[in-house]
């Protein structure tokens, strides 16, 4: 699984299917329920009948009669979405479980497929209907609530009952944790491309998740492959855990013109094995790369110092900090391996880089936004070198027009939120503005925008970091679900991401593949060394990222 596709490339891929005779919608939505049961019962085993009668819920949830009975309340949508519902409530229902479904929307306008699913379940069930002032989540030994309403054909926000559900459904998993919300396909009010939840015009100016009743759903299960909203802004948080049924498309895939849009690919172990192989191969030092990382004045040298260490550690052949003579002493009093050079001024660089030996460059973190700083951002894009530019070089060129024209496609652009919008503040404004219907705007629009606009690569940082370059090619390292680390928001782990950026560029590697795999293996560094992480701790993982990598 490494592709992400949009909503518009999964109905593709399903209308190919179908139309080439093997399967049916129906047999697709069968199969896309039974899977969605099956992931329940996988998750929490005690929910399975193989598991014997039901565990008894603790007593204060035991407000019916039927004790030990599970009890599920489905909440099925007006399309295919809530056809897969009404395929889980059958099939829960004939586990013997005591079900309730409701339906948004108009039972006669159901299209086809879920037609014949809700006509399958009123043969053996009820459908609510819903009156104002109803808790309709019932007795509090609830066990499921099975949230059907949209998948990937959300265009506008839930209204009215639909969206008072998701309120329900997420008041009362949050008083009594017994109760599991279970999101088919996609949380209901997420969007399937952005990961952004779909908001009301009313609800503008307020923060969108505070302000909207969207699914936090414990578990959520797609089908085929991971939809881009999956991994990205909100997505996750919505999704709780992610898990995937197999509903026989994988034949399909090659089979359909997804447009113009290429695939995002997400990063995974996977995909590793296609990155230029990172062992070193016979050579001296120098065939392995010569960085340069410019550093700050005086007290302002951590930075560089972190990204040097970063470089050298990835395993650039030598790494050099370069710094203003103020700066010598305090640098040569915490590097080693690490060589340092007096860079004074920005003549000083270009006679640096008359060495073509030195074929990488890093420049920005602590490096300050005064005319000299700029200065030596123009030398360095001038010099046409591989080169990282972060922290105060995006600053200085997201205001110095003649310098962002400078950018070519041997440039690394890591901009984290702030640093984006200060580049590209008509993107940053396109992803900022509310999402009032889908599909909407997302990171991966903007940042492929971003880097069609810079004329090169653009790593857009955040749990669900962003890549693309000027080709359209785009991945995310999404550091969300078993990947989760939060302790990566910790002051110049993004530093230490330049420093192995520079050190791949170093290496040799391009540009997309060098700010892919530093993005990958920070977040392995961060896993790797768990909770209580320092920027420090990251290059110090690297050795035993790479061992578990078999290099
Ligand atoms: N693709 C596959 O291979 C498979 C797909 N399967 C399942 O189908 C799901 C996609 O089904 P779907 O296309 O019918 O879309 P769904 O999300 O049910 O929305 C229904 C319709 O509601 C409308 N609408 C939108 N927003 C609204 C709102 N806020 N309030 C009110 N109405 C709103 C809008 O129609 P409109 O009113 O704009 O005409 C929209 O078309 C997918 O997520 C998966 O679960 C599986 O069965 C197996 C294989
Ligand atoms: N919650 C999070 N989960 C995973 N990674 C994160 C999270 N928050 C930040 N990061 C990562 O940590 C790094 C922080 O970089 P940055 O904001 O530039 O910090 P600094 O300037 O202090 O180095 C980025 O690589 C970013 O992707
Ligand atoms: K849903």
């Amino acid at each position: 699984m490494t592709e992400l596709l949009t909503a518009a490339q999964m109905r593709a891929i399903e209308a190919a299917a179908i139309a080439s005779g093997e399967v049916t919608g129906l047999e697709l939505m069968e199969r896309a329920g039974r899977g969605v049961v099956a992931a329940i019962f996988e998750e929490w085993p005690e929910l399975a009948p193989s598991w014997g009668p039901a565990p008894k819920p603790p007593e204060y949830f035991l407000q019916n009669d039927e004790q030990g009975l599970h009890r599920a309340v489905v909440l099925c949508g007006p399309g295919n979405n809530g056809g897969d519902g009404f395929v889980v409530a059958r099939l829960l229902k004939e586990t013997g479980w005591d079900v309730e479904v409701f339906l948004y929307g108009d039972a006669e306008k159901l299209p086809p497929d879920a037609r014949v699913n809700y006509v399958r379940w009123v043969e053996i069930g009820g459908v609510q209907s819903f009156e104002f002032g109803d808790d309709v989540m019932g007795p509090d030994d609830l066990t499921l609530v099975v949230d059907a309403f949209f998948g990937t054909g959300l265009v506008r926000p839930l209204e009215g009952f639909g969206s008072l559900f998701l309120s329900f459904a997420e008041e009362r998993a949050s008083r009594f944790p017994y109760t599991k919300i279970v999101s088919v396909d996609l949380p209901s009010a997420v969007c399937a491309d952005s990961g952004r939840p779909i908001v009301s015009e009313s609800f503008v100016g307020l923060p969108e998740i505070a302000a909207f009743p969207v699914t936090h759903a414990h578990l959520t299960v797609t089908f085929h492959k991971a939809k881009r909203g999956h991994y990205l802004s909100d997505g996750p948080i919505c999704c709780g855990r992610l898990r995937f049924v197999d509903i026989g498309l994988d034949d399909f895939d090659q089979r359909v013109d997804v447009g113009q849009q290429k695939p995002a690919l997400i990063l995974t172990h996977e995909r590793w094995p296609q990155y230029p192989s990172l062992p070193k191969k016979q050579g001296h030092k120098y065939s392995h790369g010569h960085a340069l990382i410019l550093s700050g004045g005086v007290g302002k040298g951590g930075a560089a110092r972190l990204a040097a260490r970063g470089a050298l550690r990835v395993g650039a052949g030598a790494v050099t900090v370069g710094c203003p003579p103020a700066a010598l002493i305090e640098n040569a009093a915490q590097l080693n391996a690490i060589m340092l050079w007096n860079v004074k001024d920005v003549a000083a660089l270009t006679d640096i880089l008359a060495d073509d030996r030195i074929n990488a460059l890093c420049l920005g973190p602590g490096m300050g936004v005064s005319d000299e700083s700029r200065g030596l951002v123009e030398a360095g894009l001038k010099s046409g070198r591989a080169i990282v530019l972060d922290a105060d070089a995006l600053t200085l060129i997201g205001r110095d027009a003649p310098l962002f024209a400078m950018l070519h496609d041997r440039c690394v652009l890591t901009p984290h939120a702030g640093e984006f919008a200060r580049l590209f503040p008509d993107i940053a404004d396109k992803l900022a503005a509310p999402a009032t219907k889908g599909p909407a705007y997302s990171k991966v629009d903007a940042t492929c925008e971003a880097a069609k606009r810079a004329g090169c690569v653009v790593l857009f940082k955040g749990p669900d970091t962003v890549i693309a370059d000027l080709s359209g090619r785009c991945s995310i390292n999404a550091s969300v679900y078993e990947r989760s680390a939060p302790w990566l928001a910790t002051a110049g782990s993004g530093d230490v991401l330049a420093g192995f950026i520079t050190g791949l560029l170093a290496r040799g590697f391009g540009p997309m593949q060098a700010a892919e795999s530093g993005a990958w293996l920070q977040t392995e560094c961060a896993l790797s060394f768990g909770p209580g992480l320092i920027a420090e701790d990251l290059p110090e993982e690297l050795p035993k990222v790479f061992r578990a990598l078999g290099l």
